[in-house]
């Protein structure tokens, strides 16, 4: 909808109003034309203020509308009326006009936005480009390079940055609209055509053509796959080459494409995961909205290795104090220089100052006694682990929230080892932890509702998409990396080589393979977690590693390197070669590939050719298979959540939407047609057995993903 109000006489006002953030849904867009017409038949109003109500101009067209049948007014005509109008129009722009909002304002003669407004095309971001003229307006008005920056990054830039690139043409601290009406009033008789951004030439310099070939180039290289990111460049180039009317031709062609295709449907359904996952819920019917957090103002980090810095960074940065307790001296004074370093190094990108001053540093477990919430990040070890709690048990206030870092051991027996077990959780970061965005906030079964509420709110405060789920052994993230991690292993027994398997999933859109990603992390890490289950042990009897552990395939392809020194890039050496150890370039290593042959004759493996569908659909199949176990056992409430758990910490590509999302895409039938057939050649691995909510799914007729959670409910309700 939007409202008409007539103010200081001669100004007609137009104010959007469709809460949250005035989308241009069909009502708003119809709102608009009318309205538009109402005030340029009107003859005492002389020009037009267009704004937003509860200080939001506009978040961009209704991104709801886009699964369904569109109705109501088009934009682009709308737009273009609004520019061919009579009178001037004016765009008062406060809080923020994105993507559609913004091309509205782009068809406005003039534009004024509040210091604190933020603008952007974030349209790439939805799998779109700026397709109601914003790609051929923008390059109009600030340039190519700019208008390139802009669009095939979808970034926000704020009022400032927006004068500075000419793209609004005065900001204001005072009140937006009432600067508006004025400057509306000033303007009233100018003349018109030099404001129609649509008839400005495009503003080019001189080497354009090398300018979109170097942008084609890097937008390749980073897109990984999507291919919203290459149409906006070629859209801004129809811009820089064609006439205006040609390139809204090109615009709309490219637009047609992508609206229609795979990746928008799967980046708009990931926009609303990021946001449902904020809308968590408990087996015991705890929620979001009836559980009220408290407020944490101190917190303490215990262990300051890898994890431990990035956490008190991200805890610092976001205005906590922070007491940092490390037991080794050597370590603390590391430690001391590494977070001073990450500190400096993040104020300057952003302009402000170090946070240095937030933090306290230990050796002494006493000083974390009056803080609000405990992060424990010491090694991943039990016996440790626990002794850390009990001390923090005796130690800290009897209201502290007390939380483990730990990537994947019980909650549970951390819990039981305190005073308050309702006031522990899990907070499981992720490498590096002021970096990477995902946040598993874990509850056990005596966490309360109040503990996982703090936690999540903790964990929005510093910048994370946090995400709840249930306790178990890998909680989501790493529960579900096992089976890709092992059918990766048992390709490589099969005839494959690291390098293949890795370009294969690299192809597919992870940042980098299974191989890749393990050197960087460090073999050993795994190594010394199968160690203490028992797993990575050479069997007695026959001197030598056997392939059936515990009663399953078992591959022993990590152990043998781990025995050999093996780590990955700290050492040098892992499933590739590097120049030196922590160099990040990976080579092949023919000592690897002999191995591999070696250990295949040892073992009378025969290698057979495996293609590129056999390693996606072991590799990924098994691990979403895993993922309905999850859903299954309740460990994590809806697809959604595992889908953003894998985008934001694996590295699953987004334009996939996530492995749940995935499923969906490639057919529920056609994944558990193909796990048959996978776990019938190879009935030793239990993790390719399809899972009884998938076979109730493709029972159900393989409902839409959205309809997932009422299969899930009876599923549950049946166990
Ligand atoms: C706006 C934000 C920055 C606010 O952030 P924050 O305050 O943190 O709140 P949130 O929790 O994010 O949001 C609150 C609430 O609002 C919902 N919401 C937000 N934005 C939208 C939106 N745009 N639409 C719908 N709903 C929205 C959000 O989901 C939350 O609700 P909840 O989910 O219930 O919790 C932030 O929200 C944000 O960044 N929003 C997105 C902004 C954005 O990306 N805008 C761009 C949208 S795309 C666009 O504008 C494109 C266009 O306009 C072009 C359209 C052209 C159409 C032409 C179609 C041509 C098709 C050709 C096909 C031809 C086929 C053929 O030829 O046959
Ligand atoms: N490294 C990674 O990528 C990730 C690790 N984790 C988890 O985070 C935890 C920490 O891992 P990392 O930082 O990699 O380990 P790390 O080995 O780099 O650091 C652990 C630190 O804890 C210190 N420490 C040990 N006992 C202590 C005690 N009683 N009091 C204070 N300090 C103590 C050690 O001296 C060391 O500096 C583990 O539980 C791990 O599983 C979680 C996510 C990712």
């Amino acid at each position: 909808m939007a409202q008409y109000t007539r103010v200081s006489g001669s100004v007609g006002l137009i104010t959007l109003q469709s809460p949250p953030v005035n989308a241009l849904s069909a009502a708003v867009r119809q709102g608009i034309v009318d309205l538009m017409q109402r005030a340029l038949s009107e003859p005492e109003v002389k020009s037009v203020v267009i704004c937003g109500q509860n200080g939001i101009f506009c978040g961009g067209a209704d991104i709801k509308e886009f699964g369904g049948q569109m109705s109501g007014p088009p934009l682009i005509p709308m737009i273009h009326a609004i520019e061919a109008a009579s009178k001037p129009v004016v765009a008062a722009i406060e809080g923020i006009a994105l993507g559609g909002g913004l091309e509205l304002a782009l068809g406005c003669h003039y534009r004024i936005a509040h210091s604190k407004a933020r603008v952007g095309l974030p349209e790439v971001t939805l799998g779109l480009l700026p397709g109601a003229g914003g790609s051929q307006r923008l390059p109009r008005l600030i340039g190519v390079p700019a208008a390139l920056d802009l669009i095939t990054t979808g970034r926000h830039v704020t009022a400032a940055e927006a004068l500075k690139f000419g793209l609004v043409d005065q900001i204001t601290d005072h009140n937006t609209v009432n600067v508006a009406v004025k400057f509306a009033q000033r303007v009233a008789d100018q003349p018109l055509d030099a404001r129609r951004i649509s008839t400005h030439p495009c503003l080019c310099p001189s080497d354009v053509a090398v300018l979109f070939e170097e942008v084609m180039q890097r937008v390749r290289r980073t897109a990984r796959g999507a291919i919203a990111p290459i149409a906006c460049v070629q859209a801004v180039r129809a811009a820089a080459t064609l006439p205006y009317n040609q390139g809204m031709e090109r615009e709309r062609e490219l637009m047609a494409t992508l609206f229609t295709s795979g990746q928008a449907r799967a980046l708009q359904y990931f926009f609303f995961a990021q946001r449902a996952v904020g809308r968590w819920s408990m087996p015991s019917g705890a929620r979001w909205d009836t559980s009220k957090p408290r407020p944490v103002h101190k917190a303490a980090v215990i262990g300051l290795g890898t994890m431990g810095r990035g956490i008190t960074v991200a805890l610092a940065q976001a205005g906590f104090s922070v007491v940092a307790v490390e037991t080794q001296e050597k370590q603390l004074m590391e430690a001391k220089q590494a977070i001073s370093g990450m500190l400096e190094r993040g104020a300057k990108r952003r302009g402000v100052a170090p946070a240095l001053d937030k933090i306290n540093y230990g050796r002494n477990i006493q000083s974390v006694a009056d803080v609000d919430l405990v992060i424990e990040a010491v090694f991943e070890d039990m016996a440790l682990k626990k002794k850390v709690f009990q001390q923090l048990s005796a130690v800290c206030k009897p209201s502290t929230f007390l939380c483990s870092n730990t990537s994947g051991l019980d909650i549970d027996q951390l819990a039981c080892q305190t005073r308050n077990p309702e006031l522990v959780v899990g907070m499981h970061f992720f490498a590096p932890a002021h970096v990477m965005k995902l946040l598993e906030v874990v509850y056990g079964p005596k966490s309360s509702p109040l503990a996982v509420a703090t936690a999540m709110q903790l964990g929005k405060k510093i910048g994370k998409v946090s995400v709840a789920v249930g306790n178990c052994r890998g909680f989501v993230g790493n529960r579900m990396l096992k089976p890709y991690l092992e059918q990766a292993l048992f390709l490589l027994e099969e005839g494959a080589t690291p390098e293949f398997v890795d370009q294969v999933l690299e192809e597919f859109g992870f940042a980098m393979g299974v191989f890749r990603m393990s050197d960087l992390s460090g073999l050993d890490v795994g190594w010394k977690v199968r160690l203490a289950d028992g797993l990575a042990m050479p069997d007695p009897t026959m001197g030598q590693p056997t392939r059936l552990r515990q009663g399953r395939r078992y591959s022993p392809l990590g152990d043998l390197l781990c025995e050999q020194g093996r780590f990955g890039q700290k050492t040098g050496r892992g499933w590739y070669q590097y120049d030196k150890p922590g160099s990040q370039v990976a080579k092949p290593d023919p000592w690897l590939h002999s191995f591999l042959d070696e250990y295949r004759a040892r073992h009378a493996l025969v290698a057979h050719r495996i293609d590129h569908q056999e390693v996606l659909e072991r590799c990924l199949y098994s691990m979403i298979n895993e993922g309905f176990r999850i859903l299954e056992d309740g460990i994590a409430a809806g697809p959604e959540d595992i889908d953003v758990i894998y985008v934001f910490g694996y590295s699953w590509p987004r334009h996939r939407g996530g492995p749940m999302f995935y499923a969906a895409t490639v057919g529920l039938n056609k994944v558990l047609e193909r796990l048959e057939h996978y776990y019938q050649a190879h009935p030793d691995v239990p993790s390719l057995q399809p899972c009884h909510l998938l076979r109730k799914l493709v029972a159900s007729g393989s409902p839409p993903i959205q309809k997932w959670r009422e299969v899930i409910k009876k599923v549950r309700s049946q166990l």
